[in-house]
């Protein structure tokens, strides 16, 4: 197999810098619809070792030494969060051919896929979807004019104005990039030195954490659970540990977790996110053909003739949609929602302090999400709220008749978001002529509306485990989607 030219020089760079590539185990190839990747160029075994990075090649806030060059209060002023290393990476790629990171930021993408880019018009169709108040444009430019711009205004040598890396775009593209490739990692593997107060307060499990990118390691595509190689951090840590005699303590290495035939990609993980994460962070959606215990959730319609998605799709039931659904079932004179909502907010705020979350992951599970039931009581129930605020004990998770209809209008109100039906989604799949990202965009709409249609019967299924007679409905709106509990065949 041929190497990649200009990934050809992104290994001879890794080399170059102290780091090791195993050349006869690991290729970079182009994947249709992924970019660049990486592939075994022989049969791998588990537990090989593709390629090593030492700590002093991450490009980190702390290996750069851009900071030498800002005051203390600059470099403070960045925060703790991403402006540190979106401004070294602006500052690197300016610095071409003297950077340490040269080949590695040249090879890095320049285009992205993600909401970020979308056009007001592509936005639209993520209305409903996870994605629709995370695409966080708004706030990441409030950090570019706010922490950035000041900082590169100052320094005209360090930041030469009209030189095109330090502007609003060139923000957007390191953020992005960012985004969908670093590793965060305990921050004094980082290049961060630990003064003395922060080592002796905290223990290893509490040290803070930055993003860094690791050069090689980011080549790697990932799918919902095809991962076969992880970046193991060689620290002595045991969960860490590589059987891999003589890695340096000092670096990190990407070793094959399962075997891998020749010629077959090279996957890590991304964790296996839900579409709407894998969208809104990497631009990509999962649609693979779906499971045997993810097709028996579903009805012949919400299949349709897609049998594709991803099994890990989740969507979220904010707090707010519970607290809505049971106000309306408490009735709905002014007055009343004006108590409601004051007893509403004391018991959510026991709930917060209680270490408890208030937005509610949904997902194809036979089980109805074990935070929505106890929440859903202590916000119903006067009895129940008593009891847990004198014992500090949550309620039960019990679905009842009442509990059973304030769930189902929460997640009816949450399906009223979308602006059509699974069926409209599953046409634009189908038909193939939509642009990718309106095709993704309906993918990741038809996976959180399957997802809802799960949970409703879920929701169905637990009444009737938990006594609600013969799963008959006492009111009626339970049925008013036309949902049933067994799945029909
Ligand atoms: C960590 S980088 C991997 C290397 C990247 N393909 C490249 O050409 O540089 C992550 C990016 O790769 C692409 N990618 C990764 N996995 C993918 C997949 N399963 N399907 C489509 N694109 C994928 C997405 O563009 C994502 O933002």
């Amino acid at each position: 197999m041929d190497p990649v030219p200009q990934h050809d020089d992104l290994i001879a760079e890794v080399e170059a810098h102290g780091g090791w590539v195993n050349r006869d185990a690991f290729g970079l190839s182009q994947f249709p619809g992924m970019g660049f990747g990486a592939v075994a160029k022989a049969d791998l075994p588990a537990q090989t070792s593709l390629f090593r990075i030492p700590l002093t090649h991450l490009l980190t806030p702390f290996t750069s030494h851009l900071r030498r060059h800002l005051s203390e209060t600059e470099w403070e002023s960045l925060g703790d969060g991403w402006a540190r290393l979106i401004l070294v990476m602006m500052w690197e790629t300016e610095r071409g051919s003297e950077s340490q990171w040269y080949r590695y930021l040249a090879a890095m993408p320049r285009t992205f896929d993600t909401p970020m880019f979308w056009a007001a018009e592509e936005l639209e169709e993520l209305r409903g979807t996870d994605i629709q108040d995370r695409v966080g444009k708004t706030e990441a430019e409030t950090t570019y004019h706010s922490l950035l711009a000041p900082i590169i205004m100052a320094h005209p040598d360090l930041f030469p104005p009209g030189a095109g890396n330090f502007s609003l775009a060139s923000y957007h593209l390191q953020g992005s990039r960012i985004l969908s490739r670093s590793f965060t990692i305990p921050a004094s593997r980082a290049g961060q030195s630990q003064d003395a107060s922060s080592v002796s307060s905290k223990d290893d499990e509490e040290e803070d954490e930055v993003a860094v990118m690791v050069p090689m390691a980011d080549m790697l595509n990932a799918a919902y659970e095809m991962d076969n190689a992880r970046l193991y951090a060689n620290d002595g840590d045991e969960e860490n540990e590589i059987t891999d005699h003589g890695a340096d303590p000092d670096s990190y290495t990407m070793t094959t977790s399962r075997s891998i035939s020749k010629g077959d990609q090279i996957y890590n993980t991304y964790a296996s996110p839900p579409n709407s994460e894998l969208l809104r962070k990497y631009g990509h959606v999962d649609a693979i053909p779906l499971d045997d215990a993810t097709l028996a959730l579903l009805e012949a319609e919400e299949v349709g003739e897609w049998p594709f998605g991803n099994p890990g799709d989740q969507v979220e039931i904010q707090g707010d949609e519970v607290v809505r659904a049971v106000l309306s079932h408490r009735g709905s004179s002014a007055a009343a929602d004006s108590a409601g909502e004051e007893l509403m907010t004391e018991r959510i705020d026991w709930w917060l302090e209680e270490g408890q979350d208030d937005a509610f992951a949904l997902s194809f599970s036979e089980e109805v999400d074990e935070g929505l039931v106890p929440f859903t009581r202590l916000l119903l129930y006067d009895d129940e709220w008593l009891r847990a605020a004198r014992k500090g004990k949550l309620p039960r998770n019990i679905v009842d008749q009442t509990v059973a209809e304030v769930l189902h209008a929460a997640i009816v109100s949450r399906q009223s978001k979308y602006c059509n039906d699974l069926q409209h989604d599953l046409d634009i799949i189908k038909a193939g002529s939509a642009s990718q990202r309106r095709r993704n965009a309906a993918v990741v709409r038809a996976g959180e509306k399957r997802v809802l249609k799960v949970a409703m019967r879920a929701v169905r299924r637990k009444a009737v485990a938990d006594g609600v007679p013969g799963g008959k409905r006492k009111s009626e709106n339970l049925d008013s989607a036309g949902e049933k509990i067994q799945r029909t065949k």
